[in-house]
């Protein structure tokens, strides 16, 4: 596995692929006597759609995220939030969450924060960098974005850091995302040794989480200050602290802010790994690039007045786009994989027993490349695969457990709409406008992090897009 450590994901797949059962595998760790339960170095590995469906949803509460996750992220997260909390405290936040990220809220987010950050921001990068032939690096540019849009959204904070990379708050969010992530390959307790001592990567990573927490508690005391009889715009952490009892349940403040918390973390790389994934499927798939340009050109054709801002009944007619994303996360999931724990033994769906205590894999990445499970051509990108012989409709089911990219049961993603919105927006706007191509040279592969991020970024080179025959855009 070592050897095979910088393709993860494809390696995986190859040993799910040889199993027994097409879909999972059995393995250990290395076991350290007296140090750790036997059982803590026994890993099963899945992306078996049965299984998936048995472990996130028939016995949720039997594969929690478990002590491995909890050690390692806790502390990140604050211990405190929607992603970590359990029990009745987990559901009272569900509950004061996701009704605030359904598609009939996210009206305020696209005419807010979304399209501002296209036109004003975005765009005139991307027009600087076509006329003077220049290559960017789009999946900075996407990371920038995601930025934006998610301290807009939730904490009702301008940003900017398209315009200003180098925010200390940004710089702040890309040391969390690294040094967490190492905490994975290094002995429990040579990071907790340097977390203790404040030293190294857990010097800066606990100097990072502080800046983070702090623009959280200064968005949160500005709001315990406001004069009640004044009205304010809502964003997510002064619509979560107006709701903050459900049920009769109070929630701490300290819930509220983990969750805050989870989110800034949770939406920024995730929609700006896809993005880029997508625009990279989108320059390899000329047909499907044609069909996209098409499909957007002929919506907005239709519906469009003087306004060029993407609208929401414009977004939601985007049918053809929103097969492409569905597509790409099928092939390319934000989240790779995801960890849980077998409280009590069990056994899975396709017979494989996991005994009480050992962790469990559950490779999100894999289950899109099966071929039991997709079909012969599960590797091609292929949009029309989600849509009726007509393309007029999505038809294929995208809650059901062949497609995981945003989990599934209980702890499913809160913010799939959110995503499909940011990504639908910035994909017609970039790809109504410029026509994308790989600068010479540059490879794209996969890096090894929380989010399938590109390794060396995604570069490209923009060339303006002739739109003569669509006289609605320019
Ligand atoms: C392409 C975009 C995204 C993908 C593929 C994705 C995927 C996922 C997955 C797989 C999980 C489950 C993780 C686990 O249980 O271990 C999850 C949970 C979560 N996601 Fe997303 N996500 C995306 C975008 C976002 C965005 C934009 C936000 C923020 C608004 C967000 C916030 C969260 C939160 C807070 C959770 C934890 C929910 C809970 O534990 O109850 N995600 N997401």
């Amino acid at each position: 596995m070592l050897l095979n450590i910088r393709r993860i994901h494809e390696w995986t797949t190859d040993q799910l692929l040889a199993s027994p059962t097409l879909g999972t595998y059995q393995t250990c760790g290395v076991y350290i006597p007296f140090l750790q339960n036997w059982r803590r170095s026994f890993c099963t590995v899945t992306c078996h759609p049965k299984n998936l469906e048995h472990i996130l949803n028939t016995k949720f509460h039997n594969y929690p995220k478990g002590p491995t996750w909890q050690n390692t992220f806790g502390d990140v997260l604050g211990n405190q939030g929607i992603s970590c909390a359990k029990g009745e405290e987990w559901i009272s936040l569900r509950k004061i969450v996701v009704p605030e990220l359904t598609k009939s809220k996210l009206g305020p987010s696209l005419h807010c924060w979304v399209n501002p950050s296209i036109k004003n921001d975005l765009l005139p990068i991307l027009d600087k960098a076509s006329k003077h032939n220049i290559s960017i690096d789009l999946q900075k540019l996407m990371i920038c974005f995601g930025t934006d849009n998610i301290f807009g959204i939730a904490l009702g904070k301008k940003m900017k850091t398209l315009l200003n990379p180098e925010d200390p708050i940004a710089l702040a969010m890309d040391t969390i995302f690294k040094f967490a992530f190492r905490r994975f390959f290094y002995p429990n307790i040579l990071w907790k040794f340097m977390k203790f001592f404040c030293i190294g990567s857990e010097g800066s990573l606990k100097k990072s989480i502080q800046i983070l927490n702090n623009t959280i508690t200064e968005a949160q005391e500005e709001r315990n200050n406001r004069n009640k009889d004044e009205t304010f715009d809502d964003d997510l952490l002064w619509t979560f602290m107006k709701k903050v009892q459900v049920n009769g349940h109070i929630l701490p403040s300290s819930a509220i802010m983990g969750t805050v918390l989870d989110i800034l973390l949770a939406g920024r790389d995730s929609v700006a790994t896809s993005a880029s994934w997508f625009f990279w499927l989108v320059m390899n798939n000329p047909r499907v690039e044609e069909k996209i340009v098409h499909e957007i050109i002929t919506v907005l054709k239709k519906t469009r007045g003087k306004d060029k801002d993407t609208r929401m009944d414009e977004i939601n007619s985007l049918v053809y786009l929103h097969a492409m994303l569905l597509e790409t996360l099928r092939l390319y999931p934000a989240v790779p994989k995801i960890v849980r724990y077998a409280i009590c033994d069990d056994i899975l769906p396709d017979g494989t027993y996991v005994p009480a205590g050992s962790d469990i894999i559950l490779s999100l990445y894999s289950v899109g490349r099966m071929k039991s499970v997709w079909g012969e051509d599960c590797i091609e990108f292929k949009p029309e695969r989600w849509l009726s012989t007509d393309e007029k409709r999505i038809e294929r089911h995208e809650d059901g457990y062949k497609f995981v990219a945003f989990n599934g049961g209980s702890r499913i993603c809160i913010a799939k709409y959110l995503t499909y919105l940011e990504m639908k927006s910035v994909a017609s706007a970039i790809l109504l406008r410029y026509e994308l191509s790989h600068v010479p040279g540059h490879q794209v592969t996969s890096k090894l992090s929380f989010t399938i991020a590109m390794n060396n970024g995604l570069k490209v080179n923009l060339k303006r897009r002739d739109l003569n025959d669509f006289d609605v855009i320019n």
